[in-house]
């Protein structure tokens, strides 16, 4: 599929031209080319550089290699019909003998490597080959030995700190797991439970270890690390010491200089928990890995199905499909088989009702939560039909009148949409007004529009008008503050702990008259009021500096945070973001009812339409 809107570049000529004049490489491929090839030292063929410049395409695109298997994929629009597309095995070719990829006496670096996979030839930029590989070498380590872990102090650690008759069995197998490996990855939807069961895997070392656990808590934004904190400080059974903070920090890394630690002086930790995994780049995997202790435990939590990285990687989906883990070599007698994690926490395998490829991937270190704990059932069903990718159970489910909590409306039908974000800003106004933080707040997460694209008429600016009109917004309040303003943060303040991402809303201050509630003479009379975890805060408007009001969102914004009621607003056919990843995630931010505006075949195309991002790290790779 072609890149809309890539820049033109006059001066390129041949192959690349003709690629770039039909849209599907932008000028930053042809420029980063360009120094690939002069880095040689050589000439390069026409074929060898188109090569170079899809890898470099594919990196942009969030893939840390390129196929060349799926090539033939990029001709599909109409605009690529006068491309010349060579074959997989001509371009495998044309690189092989380059010497981008064998070298030349002129300039020994190789900038690209081109190895073997299970999806066929792949083409990497060096960097991200080496990033790869790195993190393969180091899971592949830290798989074959196994923690020393005594299986009776297991058994009574699982059993005091498990405690609720809702423990599932794969609740408890995660401790089981994160007791007895290294590295754990602990994957699930909204509301499966992960943060619990985190806090639980946390006590139950902490038991096995003793006093002065030292642990790590990270995600990779600033809001992700917050929400972190708030919710394992409500879930856990132990006053949690650790203060959570982003990778950045975790690594003392500054935008511009190598972090603080790496491989020659390594995090002091004894456990590190990171969690929104699916939203870490490989070179912030790579990053983490090189600076972890061999002797310290990693747990990585997360939904693979989610939208993955901006950067170049989807390194918790690849964590869970990888098919080629060592397995353990050398233990002390530690528990560390599936069967011996069943017995650590007591249940018989046979009369747990679990999918043996589940069970399977345990042994990886892999657990897979799947009970729902948070929303209702439709919601769950069409998420699991979204992931499975199957649009007829999809369509079947969002137009079916015995599933009450999703449903599917046409884009010229928005009367229901229109009564909704009005009972939603009257509820918004009414608690604003009267100075009542936790009601406002808890109006403000009633319903949330999430769209695709973040300009256009399908896009947050499109429908930040529509809703503003809906709701009768006036110019004034459009100027300044008002009184029951939905505002989101743009940019992270640690001054007043508010991050890029973070929702509140303008309330009636403390001395604002009650008959003036409605038009306060000032932002003095206001305050804007936010919520973490179970605590609300008030500020006042002048420490805020980055913030505007939110009426809608993107997607990719709402990642992390949970709405009562969801309108999701599908972008028209043919835009590069209507993937299945994108889908889910709008569905799944809301907790007890979704509204999809689009046609079914939107949604059809939304539903088989995955984010390919190409990596070699599920597979073992070979030299061609
Ligand atoms: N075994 C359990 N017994 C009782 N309540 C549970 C159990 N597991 C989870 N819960 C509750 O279910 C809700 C969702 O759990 P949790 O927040 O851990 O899910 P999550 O997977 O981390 O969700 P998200 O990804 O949205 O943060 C919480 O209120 C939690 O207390």
């Amino acid at each position: 599929m072609s890149t809309p809107d890539v820049q033109r570049v006059d001066s390129a000529t041949g192959t690349l031209a003709d690629w770039n004049a039909a849209g599907l490489l932008a000028a930053a491929d042809l420029h980063i080319t360009d120094r690939l090839v002069r880095m040689c030292g050589e000439s390069v063929s026409d074929d060898a550089r188109l090569g170079a410049a899809l890898a470099v395409r594919a990196v942009r695109l969030g893939s840390t290699c390129l196929a060349l298997d799926r090539i033939g994929e990029l001709a599909a629009g109409e605009d690529t019909a006068e491309i010349e597309m060579p074959s997989p095995g001509d371009l495998l070719d044309a690189l092989a003998a380059s010497p981008l990829v064998a070298g030349s006496d002129a300039g020994p670096l190789c900038p690209l490597v081109v190895r073997d996979s299970v999806d066929g030839p792949l083409v990497y930029l060096q960097k991200y080959f080496r990033q790869e590989q790195t993190i393969r070498e180091i899971l592949d380590r830290r798989s074959r030995t196994a923690p020393s872990v005594d299986t009776a102090a297991l058994r009574e650690a699982i059993a005091a700190v498990y405690s609720s008759p809702d423990d599932g069995a794969l609740q408890k197998l995660a401790a089981a797991v994160a007791a007895t490996r290294w590295t754990t990855v602990l994957a699930g939807g909204p509301g499966t439970g992960k943060t619990y069961t985190v806090a639980r895997i946390l006590a139950v070392l902490d038991r096995l270890q003793g006093p002065g656990l030292r642990i790590g808590l990270c995600a990779p934004t600033g809001r992700a690390a917050a929400q972190l904190q708030a919710s394992v400080e409500a879930e856990s059974t132990l006053p949690v010491t650790a203060h959570a903070v982003t990778l950045h920090s975790l690594l003392g890394w500054r935008p511009g200089s190598n972090p603080r630690y790496g491989r020659g002086r390594t995090l002091p930790h004894d456990v590190i928990v990171v969690d929104e995994t699916s939203m870490l780049s490989m070179t912030a995997m790579s990053r983490l890995l090189d600076a972890v202790r061999p002797d310290a435990r990693v747990v990585f939590v997360g939904d693979p199905h989610q939208l993955a990285s901006v950067e170049a990687g989807a390194v918790l989906a690849d964590l869970v499909e990888r098919t080629d883990v060592p397995a353990t070599a050398e233990t002390d007698g530690s528990p560390t088989t599936p069967t011996q994690a069943f017995d650590a926490v007591g249940l018989d395998p046979a009369a747990e009702d679990l999918d043996p490829d589940d069970v399977a991937r345990m042994a990886d270190g892999v657990i897979t939560l799947r009970r729902q704990f948070r929303f209702g059932g439709g919601i769950s069903q069409v998420a699991a039909a979204v992931n499975a990718g199957d649009p007829d159970a999809v369509l079947e489910l969002v137009t079916s009148p015995e599933i009450g909590d999703v449903e599917l409306v046409a884009p010229d039908d928005l009367d229901g949409v229109a009564g909704d974000i009005l009972s939603w800003g009257r509820g918004l106004r009414t608690a604003a007004r009267r100075g009542d933080a936790a009601g406002a707040l808890d109006a403000l997460d009633s319903h949330r529009v999430l769209c695709a694209h973040r300009e256009g008429s399908w896009g947050v600016r499109g429908w930040t008008t529509r809703i503003t009109d809906w709701l009768g917004t006036t110019e004034a309040e459009h100027m300044g503050w008002y009184v029951g303003q939905p505002i989101l943060v743009t940019a992270n303040d640690r001054q007043t702990s508010t991050f890029n991402g973070d929702t509140g809303v303008v309330i009636a201050g403390p001395d604002t008259e009650p008959q003036r509630a409605n038009r306060p003479d000032s932002s003095d009379a206001v305050r804007v009021a936010f919520r973490r975890g179970g605590e609300v805060r008030l500020l006042h408007p002048t420490q805020l500096a980055d913030v505007v009001s939110v009426h809608a969102m993107t997607i990719h914004r709402s990642q992390g945070s949970q709405f009562d009621q969801v309108t999701v607003v599908l972008p028209p056919a043919g835009s590069e973001l209507l993937t299945r990843e994108l889908l889910y995630t709008a569905i799944t931010r809301a907790r007890s009812r979704v509204r999809i505006v689009g046609t079914a075949d939107v949604l059809t195309a939304a539903v088989n339409r995955r984010v390919q991002r190409a990596s070699g790290l599920r597979s073992t790779l070979s030299a061609i």
